[in-house]
């Protein structure tokens, strides 16, 4: 299995080394050459099965020779060892036909646990055999920081720099972030937004002196990694509602198009979707791109829905990828043009892209009302991401098919938003009751990328 630059100007790398690389070097994200499919028996056959070796069947034909077969269940096995619900990834039926794929049962309870509990476990295999020390950053609005710290922090191969937009995301994700009191984790507030916090982890990677130099890796869904552990659940959730005799749909609530992304991956390797929705808030810039209006960038405007506060989409490169026909200097092309504030999407892609996905915003109003509709209908308490996403699968659902709404975090990571809409403060799990005492440990540093790159170069260990 090989993998190759969205922007086709970067060598094909195999798995390993694709995951150590993160962005590839001529600015594209890497996809599979070629994506495996799954035959119709080896889906009927997960039905009933436990997450991890539903896990282990879905990824292990990428993952090509990097882990031999007991390394990489092992590594599954461990990464979900640790998550709160024996199914990993529960199903609770909202009403007749609506159901919630809660993904927030892990260490950090928000759905990027799934990915980056394995890809602790995955790079601390890959690096040992290596002897072989690199330095993460990543870019958050809130919970890709909070897995990654959780998931390597005292970890003897990674330094973890993790950038998060000052003052943007919600007490818990930040405390989250700047409670763990191992050297090798750094939490980094940028004066800007997230969408300065991930342009600068970019600018990183394509300042090669800097990126070898510190030997830079990446855990955003930049890295194909954590797009094909977020490809599992999409089974496990389909199987149980009747896949694949029956075809099944998914709302993702969306702000980087990596989990949604990860939902196309499941279709094109077999699994009968009806349609994968992307349910934005007010930061709707890919709700009107799927509607035809061009790609634009506007001002990022502060939500309740924090972790989706975004203007650039990284995976969406990926999508553009194939609606282009894998023509990677179309995409270079694109993403010139956004540089300097959005592009148009030719007749031919807004077809294909159309073909894949559908798309809704939800007003900040609307998600305040849905979390308390939700609670008042079935029951649940719902965070406001996972309200974006029900609200738009509401209108999207069609009859006979089931439709699947991902609950993205839970609801006690954004507790002001959930009592403003219920008056309920959802509480913490007990193993993180004491996280409002703990004492808090963070560097202030403007959006610059000479500051932030001395910092890392600083900090890490040498
Ligand atoms: C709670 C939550 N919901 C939804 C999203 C959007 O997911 P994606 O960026 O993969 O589109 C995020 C951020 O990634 C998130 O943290
Ligand atoms: N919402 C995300 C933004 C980064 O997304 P990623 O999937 O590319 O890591 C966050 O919580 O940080």
């Amino acid at each position: 299995m090989r993998y190759i630059s969205t922007r086709g100007q970067a060598p094909a790398l195999t798995f390993e080394d694709t995951m150590l690389t993160g962005l590839a070097r001529d600015g594209g994200l890497y996809v599979p050459e070629t994506i495996p499919t799954l035959d119709e028996a080896t889906i009927a056959e997960m039905e009933g099965h436990p997450y991890e070796e539903i896990a282990y069947t879905v990824m292990r034909p990428f993952v090509g020779d990097t882990f031999t077969d007991d390394e990489f269940r092992a590594c599954i096995d461990r990464a979900y060892a640790g998550f709160g619900h024996a199914a990993r990834a529960p199903l609770v039926q909202l009403d007749q036909g609506h159901f919630l794929l809660e993904l927030f049962h892990g260490p950090t309870l928000a759905f990027k646990d799934f990915a980056m509990q394995l890809i602790g476990q995955l790079f601390q295999t890959a690096l040992r055999r290596r002897n072989q020390r690199v330095t993460i950053v990543g870019a958050t609005s809130g919970d890709t920081g909070s897995a990654a710290i959780e998931a390597f922090r005292g970890l003897d191969n990674v330094d973890v720099f993790i950038l998060y937009p000052h003052g943007r995301v919600s007490e818990v994700q930040r405390r989250q972030m700047t409670t763990p009191t191992e050297s090798n984790v750094h939490a980094l507030a940028v004066e800007g937004d997230f969408d300065d916090c991930q342009a600068r982890l970019k600018d990183m990677f394509n300042d090669f002196e800097f990126r070898d130099g510190v030997a830079l890796a990446g855990v955003n869904s930049i890295n194909w990694a954590r797009v094909l552990a977020q490809v599992v659940y999409y089974f496990s959730a389909a199987v149980a509602v009747g896949a694949p005799q029956r075809k099944v749909s998914f709302t993702v609530p969306t702000g980087n198009f990596g989990d949604i992304f990860a939902g196309y991956i499941a279709k094109r390797m077999g699994l009968q979707i009806d349609k994968l929705v992307v349910a934005t808030n007010q930061n709707d810039i890919l709700h009107r791109c799927l509607s035809g209006q061009g790609y634009h960038k506007g001002e990022t405007i502060p939500s309740i829905s924090p972790s989706m506060d975004i203007q650039v989409s990284s995976n969406f490169e990926r999508a553009l990828f194939d609606a282009y026909d894998r023509d990677g200097m179309a995409v270079a092309q694109l993403m010139e043009e956004l540089k300097h504030g959005g592009f148009e999407v030719s007749q031919g892609a807004m077809q294909v892209l159309q073909d894949h996905y559908a798309s809704g915003r939800v007003s900040e109003d609307e998600t305040s009302a849905q979390i308390t509709t939700s609670l008042k209908a079935s029951g649940e308490l719902l965070c406001p991401h996972s309200a974006v996403g029900v609200h738009v699968a509401d209108i999207e659902r069609a009859a006979g098919i089931p439709m699947i709404t991902l609950a993205t975090a839970h609801p006690a990571k954004f507790p002001a938003a959930v009592e403003a809409a219920t008056g309920i403060t959802p509480p913490l799990p007990p193993r993180m009751a004491d996280l409002y005492e703990r004492a808090e440990r963070l560097t202030r540093v403007p959006n610059d990328l000479e500051a932030l790159k001395a910092h890392i170069q600083t900090h890490r260990a040498q």
